[in-house]
C-alpha cells in the first residue's frame, strides 16, 4: 500500500468510527473523550521497569498522528511524560497538506508538577512554532510558588491550572477527573484523545464506570509478545459495583499493516 493510501485509510477508519464518539453522553460540561493506546497482545503498553517499546507499525502510528490532527487537546500524565518524553505532535500527515494540519493542544495531568522544565513538550515550540505549549493540571496542594520565584514552567511557556481544594481528590490530591474535564471544556477543548499511560487509562475507566465520560475506545493491538514484566493498561483496575468484567458495545475493527486496530463503545 502507498503511504498517501495509508493516509486516506486512517481517515476512512476514523469518519467510520466517529459516529460511536458523536454518541450522545448526556454530559455537555465536559468534552468528548477518546481514550487511545497501543498494546501488545499480552496486553503491555510498556516493556521492563516501564521502558517504553515501539508497539505500533508505520500504519497504525499514521492512525495515531490523524487521531492527534482531528482532537483539540492531548492528555496523559506526568508518568508518561518523566517516563517517555513524549512530543505528542502530528508528525505523520500527507505530504502538501501541512498547512492544514493542526497540533492538539497538550494537557499533562501532573499533581504535584513533577514534569522536567527540558522535557520536549516544553523546550520543542521554542524552535516548531506549530506545536503547542503544554497545559500543566496540577493539584492545590501543588507548590506553584516556585513557578513565581523562580520563574519556570509558566515563563517557559507553559500554563499551570491549578484545581482547587474541593475539585481534588481528599487523600491523594489528584485532580479529580470530571472537574479537570469540565474546566478544560471553559477552555474551548470539545474533545481531547487521551493517551494514557497505565493510571491515566484506569482513571478514566473508573470513572467512565460511574459517569460514561469517555465516548470511544481506540485500542491498537501489535503482534508483539512483551511478557510479564511488561506494564499492562489495566494492571491496577479493580472493577467495583458488581462487574467482572466490562464488555465493550459497537466493536469494530480494522487491519493496519501487521497491527489490529480496535474501536469501541466503553
Ligand atoms: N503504549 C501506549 O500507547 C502508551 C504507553 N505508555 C506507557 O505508560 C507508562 C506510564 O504510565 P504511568 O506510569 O501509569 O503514568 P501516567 O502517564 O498514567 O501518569 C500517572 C501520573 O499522573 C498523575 N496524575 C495526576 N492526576 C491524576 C489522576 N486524576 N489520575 C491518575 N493520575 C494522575 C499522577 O502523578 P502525581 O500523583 O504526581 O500527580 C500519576 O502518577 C510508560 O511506560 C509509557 O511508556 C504511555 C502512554 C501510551
Ligand atoms: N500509538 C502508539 N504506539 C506506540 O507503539 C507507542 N509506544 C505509543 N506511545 C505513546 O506515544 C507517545 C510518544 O509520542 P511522540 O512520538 O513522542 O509524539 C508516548 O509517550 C505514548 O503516549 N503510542
Amino acid at each position: 500500500m502507498t503511504n498517501v493510501n495509508k493516509y486516506l485509510k486512517a481517515k476512512e477508519f476514523w469518519s467510520r468510527i466517529s459516529y460511536i464518539h458523536n454518541t450522545d453522553n448526556s454530559l455537555p460540561e465536559i468534552p468528548k473523550i477518546t481514550l487511545t493506546f497501543a498494546q501488545s497482545i499480552d496486553g503491555k503498553i510498556s516493556g521492563k521497569n516501564s521502558s517504553q517499546i515501539l508497539l505500533s507499525g508505520q500504519d497504525s502510528m499514521i492512525l495515531t498522528h490523524h487521531l492527534r490532527s482531528v482532537h483539540d487537546g492531548i492528555m496523559v500524565g506526568v508518568g508518561t511524560v518523566i517516563n517517555d518524553n513524549p512530543k505528542l505532535n502530528v508528525r505523520l500527515f500527507e505530504p502538501g497538506t501541512e498547512k492544514n494540519i493542526q497540533n492538539p493542544q497538550p494537557i499533562v495531568l501532573d499533581s504535584k508538577l513533577r514534569i522536567p522544565e527540558n522535557c520536549a513538550l516544553i523546550t520543542l515550540p521554542k524552535t516548531n512554532k506549530l506545536s503547542k505549549y503544554p497545559w500543566i493540571v496540577c493539584g492545590h496542594a501543588a507548590d506553584t510558588s516556585k513557578i513565581k520565584e523562580e520563574p519556570i514552567l509558566e515563563e517557559l511557556g507553559a500554563t499551570v491550572i491549578k484545581m482547587e481544594k474541593p475539585e481534588c481528590c481528599l487523600s491523594t490530591g489528584r485532580p479529580l477527573i470530571k472537574h479537570v474535564l469540565n474546566e478544560l471544556k471553559k477552555r474551548g477543548m470539545d474533545n481531547i484523545m487521551v493517551e494514557g499511560g497505565s493510571n491515566v487509562i484506569q482513571e478514566f475507566i473508573r470513572k467512565h464506570i460511574e459517569e460514561r465520560i469517555v465516548n470511544v475506545l481506540v485500542v491498537t493491538i501489535a503482534p508483539v509478545i512483551v511478557g510479564g514484566d511488561g506494564l499492562g493498561a489495566t494492571d491496577s483496575l479493580s472493577l467495583k459495583g458488581g462487574l467482572n468484567c466490562l464488555k465493550l458495545k459497537n466493536v469494530d475493527y480494522e487491519r493496519f499493516g501487521d497491527d489490529i486496530v480496535m474501536a469501541s463503545e466503553l
